[in-house]
């Protein structure tokens, strides 16, 4: 079992100035485990400088005590059985997080007069909400309407970037859930896997991100799969050219070619035959790329056999969380155009390289990022509420 501290922790500067000291002196030594106590000392010093508002240590230490290891449990056995469930559920706290914050406002269902974040374009292919429900009514039953949805998520989400092999970060508690979802937030400003380095710069520095940090965030894209149609414009008919990607590797572009037919959504016609990859950006190509895709089953637990997907590793062995993703980039085999695009910027290409070269730079940064993204304008009591179905206000 991952224990919490077993990130390469050694020693620690008991006045540190800036978060960024504190996590270099905390990672970039060799492993060594901590004693519960210590643990719970750092974890508690790495909090107080993360800036999470009125959230608090171990918030359900006396309303529900095993809250946190509930979820824990859950995730990892959940996980055993879905290997594709925790990639999800770290996208799924990225885009609940990035829509008015860690909220949980992504897993309302719509009803009369106000449309989901779900059925938004950008989230179709979020997965992960059947477990998040398995996991609240466990909650349910022991220590029912006390734990958020919101909690659960970026709770869950850390579980599982622990599975993929990513650090551990701690986490305050105490979010509570919205009553509302945003559907058109969800819809235009989510980031689009067509952006261009600056525009993607631009929707992460809209909610607070800087270049190294977005640079960090997007090492999550070293777990998980993608559709073809998330990036199979640049395998045929790159800006309506006809052409590929000039950019991507020749070899590379081969190997897309081979998983991802140029039809769609059939998987039987030859890579080569018509040029319909999309071209126009996101809200536009992806709708009707999405309309003529078969819908996935967003519950089910069943590998993707109705559209072809990518390994974001592509098949590779699975090499140190984050590190292959930048060593990707480096070579010219980002899958999508805005992962590939942060080789085009001046400053994110230096962040590329340093993690590249630098594991425990990109844990350090990963972790601390990943605390920054699940304290995103959380809602604290006496506002928002307390689900007792994740899907429904209360
Ligand atoms: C420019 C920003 C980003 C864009 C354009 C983007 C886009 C995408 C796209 C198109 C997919 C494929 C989804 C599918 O085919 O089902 C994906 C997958 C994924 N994204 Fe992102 N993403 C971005 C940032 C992030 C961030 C910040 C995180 C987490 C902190 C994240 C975590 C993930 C994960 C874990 C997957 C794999 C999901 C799975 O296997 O089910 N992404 N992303
Ligand atoms: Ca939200």
């Amino acid at each position: 079992e991952t224990k919490k501290g077993s990130f390469g922790i050694s020693s620690f500067s008991s006045s540190p100035t800036k978060p960024a000291s504190i996590f270099s002196d905390l990672l970039s030594k060799q492993a060594v485990l901590l004693s519960t106590e210590d643990e719970e000392v750092v974890n508690r010093k790495m909090l107080t400088v993360s800036g999470s508002g009125s959230l608090e240590y171990d918030f359900y230490r006396k309303s529900c005590p095993a809250a946190e290891k509930i979820i824990r449990d859950a995730v990892r056995e959940l996980c055993k059985s879905r290997p594709r469930l925790g990639p999800a559920l770290v996208r799924l706290v990225f885009h609940d997080c990035f829509i008015e914050g860690c909220d949980a406002s992504v897993l309302l269902d719509g009803v009369e007069g106000m449309r989901s974040e779900k059925d938004s374009l950008p989230n179709e292919s979020l997965k992960g909400f059947d477990a998040i429900d398995i996991i609240k009514s466990k909650l349910e039953e022991m220590c029912p309407g006390v734990v958020s949805c919101a909690d659960i998520l970026v709770l869950a989400a850390r579980e599982a970037v622990i599975l993929a092999g990513g650090p551990f970060y701690p986490l305050n508690t105490g979010r509570r859930d919205s009553t509302v979802a945003y559907s058109d937030m969800a819809t235009y400003e989510l980031p689009s896997p067509h952006a261009d380095v600056s525009e993607t710069l631009a929707s992460f520095a809209s909610r607070g991100f800087d270049e190294r940090e977005t640079v960090s965030l997007l090492g999550s894209h070293s777990t998980g799969i993608t559709h073809c149609r998330f990036f199979k414009n640049r395998l045929y008919n790159f800006d309506g050219s006809g052409q590929p990607d000039p950019t991507l590797d020749s070899g590379f572009l081969n190997l897309l070619r081979s998983k991802c037919d140029n039809t769609l959504p059939s998987r039987s016609s030859a890579p080569s035959a018509s040029l319909t990859g999309s071209t126009l950006p996101f809200n536009t190509s992806l709708l009707s790329a999405a309309a003529e895709a078969p819908s996935i089953d967003r519950l089910s637990s069943s590998p993707e056999d109705e559209e072809e997907v990518m390994d974001m590793n592509y098949g590779e062995p699975a090499a140190e969380f984050g590190t292959v993703y930048y060593r990707h980039l480096l070579q010219g085999k980002g899958l999508l155009f805005a992962d590939q695009q942060l080789m085009a910027g001046e400053e994110t290409r230096i962040w590329v390289r340093a993690y590249a070269s630098d594991p425990f730079l990109f844990r350090r940064d990963f972790a601390l990022v990943m605390m920054r993204l699940s304290n995103l304008r959380v809602l604290t009591a006496p506002r928002g509420q307390i689900r007792h179905n994740c899907s429904k206000v209360a």
